[in-house]
């Protein structure tokens, strides 16, 4: 073997051992669900009112977690079905570096349907909370890694949480309703049994009708349909519609004055609501890999969460995803960054909070600052929302996509076109191909030097990792290398790889299942699940011999080759 090795004198890091993983069913506390609370009454886990219930029996095999598959895995090497076929007929340059996240709903949440999506190059599933019962999100998420399991994916789950959004009600089984300029309407807290009355529609917000003002602007999904505030009586607050279209069941609801959106007691609400908490158990329980927090205001919240979930799950990660599309969350946006394993752009809320023609250089700024502190961001919302309905996106949607990946943003996000949408793998493949065109322009214009990235490093030994992998991503680049190998039992080296955005794919080796899941929502990682030892020479061999095998890589290759536990940097060609 060609090597060329670099060693630093540094102490190495402690090196881990090996643990099996076994999952053990977390301790499931339950409790009653309450209303959308008028203040912050929030009805806490910690809180007295807990009634714990016996732990569900999940998390059997088929979440793909178990020590099972991976006993008996242990002498191959895991990779993503779909990046195997990828690599062996395209090569290496030409993968994807671009991740996609799909929402999950009525359109895809079939078996097949799911399948399709996986094979489209779906990275992450995503299931929100503001829809649907657990039974059917548990469904979902037991597909998905029945599916990982049969057919070799790696999908990750991620749960979003409903929050404490103002929004509106199920329109009593109606898919939609149409509202016409100036017809009154009736907003109102009241529980109606069903049917409905006419021309009214429930608010789950206690403290509406006293939030509210004569004159107000209400605005449904941040502007898809206006009304004007013209009355209250007691709980119901009459509208006259300004500006007509179509409501769709729990669409979110703002109100404005003077201008200025109004935040009165509601922007007092919890981020997390007693509803929140119950779902999280769920996710807990149901071994999600990622949950994703609505209408996140500080980080004090992110790190409470992140507290509540390592007390219970100890053997295994849940990243938490701070949202970013409220005005709080702009004031807080880098303390907040900091605190989450990562962000989203929710540019559906967003632009309901802030003046729409402000929210791409806030996208610009939120994915600047994720890149800079090391935190994977994914760009979400109307990404391409006309292909809800039909079969080709619009030439400005394109442009937009190509924003955010020219941008190198971590992920994009599918919402409604994925979850309810007439063509959902239509609308991946969009993603997917535009991703990849303006991957390869970006390369062949060798524009992947521009950004200078600040140290994020907290300690030494964290300083010297960081030190490495920008050097390594920097050669990779000049040497125009095939592939950056990186041996990480924690993610985090694979993470610093992916933060300098280099020229070539970055193949990211760990030993367990679910950091392979999370290193799934980075960019241009291709994570593999391999067990290793503390022998660099011995992986290497282990590991070229293996992807020859499997027709991965071919001998000349060039590669950079990282590991976590020596600190080196090692180029060689595979033998
Ligand atoms: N589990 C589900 N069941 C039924 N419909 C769903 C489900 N998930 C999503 N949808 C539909 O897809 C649309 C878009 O989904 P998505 O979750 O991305 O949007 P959203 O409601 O704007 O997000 P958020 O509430 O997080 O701001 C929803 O408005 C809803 O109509
Ligand atoms: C995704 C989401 O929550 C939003 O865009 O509002
Ligand atoms: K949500
Ligand atoms: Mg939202």
């Amino acid at each position: 073997m060609a090597a060329h090795s670099l060693r630093f004198l540094a102490p190495t890091l402690p090196s881990h051992s090996l643990s099996p993983i076994s999952v053990a069913a977390p301790p499931t506390l339950r409790y009653p669900l309450l209303r959308l609370p008028r203040l912050s009454a929030s009805a806490h886990p910690h809180s007295s009112d807990l009634v714990p219930v016996p732990a569900p029996s999940v998390l059997s095999s088929d979440n793909g977690i178990s020590g099972g598959s991976i006993a008996a895995a242990a002498s191959a090497i895991d990779v993503d079905a779909v990046t195997e076929a990828e690599l062996k007929e395209n090569g290496f340059r030409s993968t994807r570096r671009t991740k996609l996240v799909c929402t999950i709903g009525p359109a895809t949440c079939g078996t097949e349907q799911l399948e399709a999506l996986a094979v489209g190059g779906m990275n992450v599933a995503r299931i929100n909370m503001c829809h649907g019962t657990h039974d059917w999100h548990r469904q979902v998420i037991r597909q998905v890694r029945r599916l990982n399991e049969e057919k070799g994916f790696a999908v990750a789950v991620m749960m979003d949480t409903e929050g404490s959004e103002i929004h509106m009600g199920d329109l009593g089984g109606f898919t939609s309703a149409k509202t016409e300029d100036g017809e009154v309407w009736t907003f109102s807290v009241r529980g109606f049994k069903a049917p409905l009355p006419e021309r009214t529609v429930n608010v789950n917000y206690e403290g509406f009708a006293e939030d509210v003002k004569v004159g107000d602007e209400l605005l449904v999904d941040g502007g898809m349909v206006r009304f004007e505030v013209i009355e209250k009586i007691g709980p119901d607050v009459r509208c006259k519609c300004t500006d007509p279209g179509l409501l769709l069941p729990r669409a979110n609801l703002t109100f404005w004055r003077e201008g200025s959106l109004v935040r009165e007691r509601n922007a007092m609400l919890p981020t997390i609501s007693s509803k929140d908490w119950l779902d999280i158990d769920f996710g807990i329980a149901e071994g999600v890999d990622f949950i994703a927090v609505s209408f996140v205001k500080s980080a004090e919240v992110i790190n409470h969460l992140k507290s509540y979930i390592a007390a219970r799950c100890r053997d295994r990660e849940i990243s938490v995803i701070a949202k970013i599309e409220s005005v709080d969350s702009l004031k807080n946006l880098e303390e907040i960054v900091c605190a989450s394993d990562g962000a989203m752009v929710a540019r559906g809320d967003l632009g309901a909070q802030i003046p729409l023609e402000q929210v791409p250089s806030v996208q610009h700024r939120v994915v600047k600052i994720c890149r800079q502190l090391n935190r994977p961001v994914i760009v979400a919302s109307q990404l391409l929302e006309s292909m809800i309905e039909y079969p080709t996106p619009t030439r400005a949607e394109v442009a937009d996509v190509s924003e955010a990946v020219r941008q190198r943003a971590d992920a994009l996000m599918l919402s409604g076109e994925s979850a309810m949408g007439q063509f959902p793998e239509k609308a991946l493949s969009v993603l997917r191909s535009v991703s990849l065109r303006i991957e390869r322009w970006w390369r062949e214009e060798k524009r992947y030097e521009s950004t200078e990235l600040n140290d994020v490093a907290s300690s030494f030994s964290d300083k010297i990792s960081e030190e490495i992998c920008n050097s390594a991503a920097k050669m990779a680049n000049n040497l125009e290398v095939d592939a950056l190998f990186v041996y990480t039992k924690t993610g985090h080296m694979a993470s610093l790889l992916s933060r300098c955005r280099p020229d070539c794919p970055i193949f990211a080796f760990t030993t367990s299942t679910s950091v392979r899941r999370h290193l799934n929502l980075q960019w241009g990682l291709i994570p593999f699940r391999l067990s290793f030892s503390d022998d660099m020479e011995s992986n290497l061999n282990r590991t070229f011999s293996l992807l020859k095998q499997r027709g991965m890589i071919r001998s000349g290759d060039l590669v950079i080759a990282l590991s976590d536990m020596l600190q080196s940097i090692q180029v060689m060609n595979v033998p």
